[in-house]
């Protein structure tokens, strides 16, 4: 076990007027203070590699049990162990002297977190490389913005190679691009064998990236498992009418505390993001935003053939970015082949900001691959598709495939080749990533 909390509560004290703080500490005593339980009698551990969310509603007190176990806040009672070295991701600019230069800060925070100095040097290129904040890291971070703040901290903490790395909402100040960098990297280090521990407001982002999820509220544990099966017990209380959501809680706590078995229930909780709350864009034509800038791409080494150019159009063929629901559009890529290949076939993949693969298509079924390109060749791939997406940040994937001896392999391969937005249109009546439902009928019945 990497993490064990057992028994852990928090009280804080409150003082009902400010000067009460000061007569508590000269006269002691009860009197001048109410206490406020955020967190009673906590228990889970959490084994090495696992991804775990924790959920719960504002004040239910998931950064103070964050805080605790990453010892920057101490535990009224019970006892929290954390084996290994953690990165934690917490407020806002936590970790950083506001007066320090970003650069000092890397030295600072990095050393915190157990690496020498040498060890920072030899990291520093990838750091700043990941952060991408170009000559502020020479400015004082107090004049950093807040997605400033939160590039630097997190390529510092993922340099640092944790056994633990615990995010609080931290993620949700950088921008769609960087938010997508920050999970693609969170894959990585979860698949090197990290812990990753994480507040999420995002029910979809839960679901679709941890092993596991535990929902607190009220400083209490109420469910610890499968995220889908505790995502849906959350929700149906966050929307359940007062007395319900009671009942739903006592419910909850007696199948927690009765030691139910890991929760395996599926529910009918879609990964869906959050409605958008972009504005009505139906006077807005599709355009090309050049800012809009993937910063995951990954590109395999290649073999014998290269990915160029791709890019979205219109169907008119305008280079765009920013699209419509609802229109068509084309993905666009060309391969040069420079050796002759055998069995070749291509392909795309539309991914969601937390990775998940929405669609995908490859040119042709294995069997029917092309025989053989020859050398100098290039190819033009057109994939048509009906952006029929929920509004907010998506990114492309190309891929050529081609045997080589007798295996199929990837000649070129692009992850996160390119980003793009979809506008949401505010008329939109389905839910979930992808508008497949064609319409309802509504009928009220006689007599009913
Ligand atoms: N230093 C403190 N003194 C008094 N009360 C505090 C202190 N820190 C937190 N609390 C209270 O403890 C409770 C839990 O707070 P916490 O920040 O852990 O909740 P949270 O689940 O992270 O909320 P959010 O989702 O809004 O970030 C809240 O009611 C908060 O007001």
């Amino acid at each position: 076990m990497i993490v064990e909390a057992k028994g852990v509560a928090k009280v804080f004290p409150i003082y009902d007027k400010p000067h009460y703080r000061l007569m508590q500490m000269i006269f002691g005593g009860s009197k001048w203070h109410r206490e406020f339980c955020a967190l009673s009698d906590v228990n889970f551990s959490i084994r090495r590699g696992e991804t775990v969310g924790i959920v719960g509603r504002n004040g239910s007190g998931k950064s103070t049990l964050l805080q605790i176990l990453c010892g920057t806040l101490a535990p009224t009672f019970g006892d929290v162990h954390v084996r290994g070295r953690v990165a934690a991701l917490l407020e806002l600019g936590a970790g950083f002297n506001p007066e320090f230069t970003g650069l000092e800060n890397v030295y600072l925070n990095g050393t915190v977190l157990g690496l020498t100095r040498a060890q920072i040097t030899e990291r520093l290129d990838k750091i700043l490389a990941f952060a991408e904040i170009g000559e502020f890291i020479d400015r004082p971070v107090k004049t950093y913005s807040s997605g400033m703040y939160v590039r630097l901290a997190f390529a510092v903490a993922i340099h640092v190679e944790p056994d633990l790395l615990v995010v609080d909402e931290a993620l949700s100040v950088g921008d769609e691009a960087f938010q997508r960098k920050c999970f693609a990297r969170i894959d990585k280090l979860r698949d090197a064998g990290c812990t990753v521990l994480f507040v999420s407001h995002s029910a979809g982002i839960v679901v679709e990236l941890c092993d596991r999820a535990i929902l607190l509220d009220r400083g209490e544990v109420l469910a610890d498992g499968l995220p889908k099966a505790v995502i849906s017990r959350y929700q149906r209380m966050l929307y359940a009418p007062e007395e319900r959501a009671m009942e739903l809680r006592l419910a909850m706590r007696q199948e927690y505390k009765g030691g139910a078995p890991a929760l395996t229930v599926t529910s009918a909780t879609s990964n869906a993001p959050e409605p958008s709350q972009v504005k009505k864009h139906d006077v807005i034509e599709a355009y090309y935003d050049e800012n809009l800038k993937s910063q995951s791409e990954v590109i395999y080494s290649s073999q014998g053939a290269v990915i160029h150019d791709p890019h979205l159009e219109t169907m008119d063929g305008r280079r765009v970015n920013v699209l419509n629901a609802g229109e068509r559009y084309f993905y666009v890529y060309q391969v040069k082949f420079e050796q002759t290949i055998v069995g070749v076939r291509f392909g795309m993949m539309i991914k969601s900001i937390t990775g998940i693969e929405i669609a995908g298509a490859v040119s042709a079924a294995s069997q029917n691959a092309i025989e053989i390109v020859d050398a100098g060749k290039t190819y033009s791939l057109r994939y048509g598709f009906d952006c029929d997406l929920a509004g907010g940040a998506y990114f492309m994937n190309a891929g050529v495939l081609g045997r080589i001896g007798e295996e199929e392999t990837y000649l070129d391969r692009r992850i996160d080749v390119l980003m793009f937005k979809v506008m949401a249109s505010s008329d939109r009546l389905s839910t979930g990533w992808v508008n497949l439902v064609d319409g309802v009928t509504l009928e009220a019945l006689e007599g009913t």
